[in-house]
């Protein structure tokens, strides 16, 4: 496995991102609404489906769209129009056309140039080296598969050793070894002390590589902070399940005598069964059908959509 040794030299100073009552709307659509938070140094991955104003988000922390309402400051400083912001912050956009024709080592180069560094060349092959691109940097880009495009948008978004890097779903049509590189690449950027923030539609991608998340629903921050508190929140909300057994009838009323059961709806295909309590349900249910020696054939999560688990967070 490859390791990320030379991203992890130590960022120069650390930063924090600050978002106080935030709102951008486009028209009528309010993209964003009223988003506050505080993001330090380290890893956070920003949840939300599609739709929910990642994206816009993003691109107001970055400097590049100006919020409609509130502020976003890095360091107490306002990012919109204040190109001092920009040399401390990368961001990675989800579609962004990369030139094929050039190499991995000339695109990071023209961005170097571009933030006038001192030695762009040795800036870039840092870049490269942190992405782990060396060995294919000299090929056009165009050659490339989808994650090593990615990963040498990111060297371009690193070159100026930014002390925050924001990215919008990087691991988007990765490979599952393309996907572990980029985790541990931003695990160890964010161990060096620089505040990383991703954002994803992905349950279990933003437990993986983040203990801190802020989730994101209708332009709303409906919940943030440690992952598994989140995790617990989305697990212990009431869930309906589509049951077939051998015998529906038995196994119904013996379920109803169930505490973590709710409701159940004898249909004529099969239950319908209402739990408050995803874990205590699928315990018990092998037990109850056992001992009324009912077999059953098919278990089904009725809601089990990132988006009804996201609208429940609201709601909640
Ligand atoms: N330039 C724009 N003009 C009008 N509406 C927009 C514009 N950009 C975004 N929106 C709308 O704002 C809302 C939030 O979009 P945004 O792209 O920020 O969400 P997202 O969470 O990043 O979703 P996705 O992952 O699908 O990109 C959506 O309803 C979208 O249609």
């Amino acid at each position: 496995m490859t390791t990320t040794t030379s991203a992890a030299a130590p960022a120069t100073a650390t930063s924090t991102l600050d978002l106080a009552g935030v709102s951008r709307w486009y028209g009528n659509v309010v993209a964003v609404n009223d988003v506050s938070m505080s993001l330090g140094p380290g890893v956070t991955g920003l949840l939300g489906p599609n739709g929910a104003g990642k994206t816009t988000l993003l691109h107001m922390m970055a400097g590049f769209l100006a919020p409609s309402r509130g502020a976003v400051t890095l360091d107490g400083r306002p990012t919109w129009r204040n190109p001092a912001v920009y040399r401390r912050l990368g961001l990675v956009s989800e579609r962004e056309a990369v030139h094929s024709f050039l190499t991995a080592y000339e695109f990071v180069l023209a961005t170097a140039k571009l933030h006038k560094l001192p030695d762009p060349q040795a800036a870039a092959r840092r870049a490269v080296a942190m992405v782990e691109l060396e060995g294919a940097q000299d090929r056009r880009i165009g050659t490339y598969s989808k994650g090593m495009r990615q990963r040498a948008r990111v060297a371009a978004a690193l070159v100026h050793d930014p002390q925050v890097l924001l990215l919008d779903e990087p691991f988007n049509g990765m490979d599952p070894r393309q996907r572990l590189h980029m985790m541990e690449l931003l695990h160890s950027l964010g161990d060096a002390g620089r505040t990383i923030l991703f954002s994803s539609h992905i349950l279990e991608e933003v437990e993986q590589v983040s203990g801190t998340v802020q989730v994101m629903v209708a332009g709303r921050l409906a919940a943030s902070g440690d992952f598994r508190t989140i995790r617990r929140l989305m697990t212990n909300r009431p869930h309906v399940f589509a049951i077939r057994s051998t015998d529906d009838r038995a196994l119904a009323v013996a379920l109803m005598a169930e505490p973590s059961v709710s409701g159940v709806e004898l249909g004529r295909d099969g239950l319908t069964v209402r739990a408050g309590d995803y874990g205590a349900f699928t315990r018990v249910l092998p037990k109850v059908a056992l001992a009324r020696g009912v077999r059953v054939r098919q278990l089904i999560p009725e809601d089990e959509s990132l988006e009804s688990v996201f609208s429940y967070l609201v709601e909640a």
